[in-house]
């Protein structure tokens, strides 16, 4: 995805080309081997120097930059903060990443519909045949679509939003728990986003869902500071590799999703390739989330709880006791769709509230009493966000650069409160 990482000079291709001088001077103008090997040794003593020296800088550049690392659960947010960072403070996407995202999009358009169609098999009983058996294979996952031709496979996914059950299920269940989050975006531009001629745009590529699986950075430079952001994948499988990345953290970006709290941790937990990878593991489904009263139950599946309980293990962290903790309470918009449809007293039985404030100060909490009281040399910092939201994000990243960069903290506008 066009990160940009920075790799040190490549010192065996260096020694290469020292070679290479050493051949060439002598096929040129033979000479007494004695001189030849002084002129071989100067040769690369000036390579070797040219080496320490781009290494010395390129140490001092990493050093003067403040290491940014965005951590959280799966689906939380993190790489579309960065992906905003390219867009606001770096060149964007080029025209080959646009068109190169186009079947990411289509992926992901198989994956709501996959989601869609085992909403429909579990919900929806009457159906005609011919809807059934169309249910049926994409509930089935995307294998039988493999060669297809992309014409039909369209008009194969067009029909398939027409269908009376599909959209009977859809009014019914428009925030269906285990439906991903960018349906509520693609949904509503199919017709667009399907046609063959279609490059994505910035939008399109911020609510793309591709879960990341090692570490990515970018390096910019933002009101007069550099800045290394650093992305991990937040699954559960990825986040042994976040240890090495936890040497001389300057700040942790905490995401987490507010619209995970009617998500099971498991059902929504996909790998590159979701639909193959759900046909082994089919989702936990929404009944069985709530059905639970069992509270050992709800904590091993509930993707916030999950989250409140990985940030207080990285707050405990001894590598980052000095590193600032700003938390990005992530998808006010979606959270405030849902909450209405989806009280969230059904899945924190705690919560007594009736407005969104409330109930997303009361997640906040859960959050920041995470905080020892032994704790006391920092200050937890937290913003509600909407990281699809171009403008938003430009607007917390600098409050909480200010934070990072002990500057303004009185003016930062921490702890502001979803609108
Ligand atoms: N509507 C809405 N969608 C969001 C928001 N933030 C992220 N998304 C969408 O949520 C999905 C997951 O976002 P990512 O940024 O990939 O999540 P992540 O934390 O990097 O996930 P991993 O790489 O698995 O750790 C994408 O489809 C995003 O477009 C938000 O504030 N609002
Ligand atoms: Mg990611």
């Amino acid at each position: 995805m066009g990160n940009t990482i920075c790799t040190p000079p490549n010192r065996a291709s260096t020694y290469g080309r020292e070679v290479d001088v050493k051949a060439s001077a002598e096929s040129v103008h033979p000479m007494p081997s004695s001189v030849a090997v002084t002129i071989a040794i100067k040769a690369q003593l000036a390579i070797s120097t040219s080496i320490d020296n781009s290494l010395r800088k390129e140490k001092f550049e990493h050093s003067r930059r403040a290491k940014i690392l965005l951590l959280g659960g799966a689906d939380a947010g993190k790489s579309t903060i960065l992906k905003q960072m390219r867009i606001l403070h770096m060149t964007g996407f080029s025209e080959l990443e646009m068109h190169s995202f186009y079947n990411y999009l289509r992926f992901n358009v198989f994956e709501i519909f996959h989601e869609i169609a085992m909403g429909v098999q579990e919900n929806i009983l009457a159906v005609s045949e011919d809807e059934k058996l169309m249910i049926y294979r994409f509930a089935e996952g995307i294998s039988w679509f493999i060669g297809i031709e992309d014409e039909i496979e369209t008009q194969y996914l067009l029909n398939f939003l027409e269908f009376e059950s599909v959209q009977t299920f859809m009014k019914l269940h428009p925030n269906y728990a285990s439906l991903p989050d960018n349906a509520h975006y693609y949904l509503p531009k199919l017709h667009k986003l399907l046609a063959p001629e279609h490059i994505p745009t910035a939008e399109d590529i911020l609510h793309l869902r591709i879960p990341t699986t090692g570490i990515s950075e970018i390096n910019f430079e933002f009101s007069a500071n550099a800045i290394r952001l650093i992305d991990v994948g937040g699954q559960r499988t990825y986040r042994k590799k976040w240890i090495h990345c936890f040497d001389g953290v300057a700040a942790v970006l905490f995401v987490a999703s507010l619209a995970a709290y009617d998500q099971a941790l498991e059902g929504v937990d996909i790998d590159s390739k979701p639909v193959l990878h759900r046909d082994l593991f089919p989702p936990v489904q929404l009944s069985e989330v709530r059905d639970s009263t069992n509270e050992e139950y709800e904590k091993r599946v509930n993707r916030l709880r999950d989250s409140v309980k990985l940030f207080g293990e990285m707050l405990r962290c001894r590598f980052l006791r000095s590193s600032s903790f700003i938390l990005f309470l992530n998808k006010t918009d979606l959270f405030a769709k849902k909450l209405p449809l989806s009280p969230l007293s059904e899945h924190f039985s705690s919560y007594d509230g009736t407005t969104n404030e409330q109930a997303s100060e009361y997640l906040k909490d859960q959050f920041l009493k995470r905080k020892s009281k032994n704790d006391t040399e920092r200050t937890l910092y937290s913003h509600y966000t909407c990281a699809t939201d171009t403008n938003n994000v430009e607007f917390v990243f600098k409050a909480a650069c200010d934070i990072v960069f002990q500057r303004n903290l009185h003016t930062t506008g921490a702890m502001k409160c979803v609108q």
